[in-house]
């Protein structure tokens, strides 16, 4: 049984070489954690004192404004930054995908990348053979597959990636915003493949601006705000408080898939 559990977890960055006339000036912005300089250091508290218990069959998404603490908090939730003070622990295999480009090897072909990307997320070589060819199938990147990844465009590696990430197996999945900045037509393509991903995932935590994205991945949210949970319930529930507003409302259903119809996202 996959699971995460943080208790009063506070994460710090001390910032050795900060000029201290223009914190006084960020410290009077609207965005990003606090800023202490009561020591030598100053020091910013990107979360603080966050508890939360998360399960096997948990969608959540992860809101805030810019600097809210989400990334921080999904590699605090993937064992990748260690809480400052408090607790926390994982059980089960995370495969965090914050950077679609992460694990990439520019010199070697797109076929080695497929293979390299995959044991980055905690397949095997085995079990990335045999998926190599639905993934090669699905980039529609053809001879391609056998040039060096520096030869492609920055759609071309995104199909790449995205044709790798959506055909692991993960426990826990931590998704960043990037996953949705892909072209639309592709996005389409690809849309199947991430919700039979999320659906075959244990546990999924997912940062994302767009309403659209959250509604169709996710049924509870974690609003973030200063370092703080300021809110964890359910998505609609979220979504309304944080955006003053209920995005569901201006939601229509296309085969029970709910779609925005005005802009989507913030
Ligand atoms: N490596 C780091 N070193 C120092 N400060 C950091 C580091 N990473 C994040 N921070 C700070 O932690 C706070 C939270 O940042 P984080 O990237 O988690 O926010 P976010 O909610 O993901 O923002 P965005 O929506 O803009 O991506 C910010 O104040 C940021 O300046």
């Amino acid at each position: 049984m996959v699971s995460i559990d943080v208790w009063n977890a506070s994460v710090d960055f001390p910032i050795f070489d900060a000029k201290s006339r223009s914190l006084k000036k960020l410290a009077l912005g609207k965005v990003g954690g606090k800023i202490g300089s009561e020591g030598r250091v100053p020091i910013i508290e990107a979360l603080h004192d966050i508890s939360l218990s998360l399960k096997d069959g948990d969608r959540v998404g992860l809101v805030g404004h810019n600097g809210a603490g989400k990334s921080t908090l999904l590699r605090l939730l993937a064992g990748i930054y260690e809480p400052t003070r408090g607790r926390s622990r994982i059980v089960g295999k995370v495969a965090p995908v914050f950077d679609l480009g992460v694990g990439m090897d520019p010199e070697i072909s797109g076929y080695e990348n497929i293979m390299i990307r995959g044991l980055f997320l905690g397949m095997s070589r085995k079990q990335m053979e045999t998926r190599v060819d639905d993934i090669a199938e699905f980039t529609e990147l053809g001879d391609y597959l056998q040039m060096p990844l520096r030869t492609y465009s920055t759609g071309m590696r995104v199909r790449l990636a995205l044709g790798v990430v959506t055909s692991i197996n993960p426990e826990i999945l931590l998704l960043d915003e990037g996953i949705g900045a892909v072209d639309a037509a592709f996005m389409a393509k690809a849309r199947d493949r991430l919700k039979d991903l999320v659906a075959r995932s244990g546990l999924l935590v997912f940062a994302n601006h767009s309403d659209e994205f959250l509604a169709e991945f996710c049924d509870t949210a974690i609003w973030m705000d200063e370092g703080h949970v300021k809110m964890h319930g359910g998505l609609r529930e979220v979504l309304t408080a944080y955006k003053g507003f209920d995005p569901f409302e201006r939601m229509h259903v296309h085969n029970e898939t709910p779609v925005l119809s005005g802009n989507g996202g913030e």
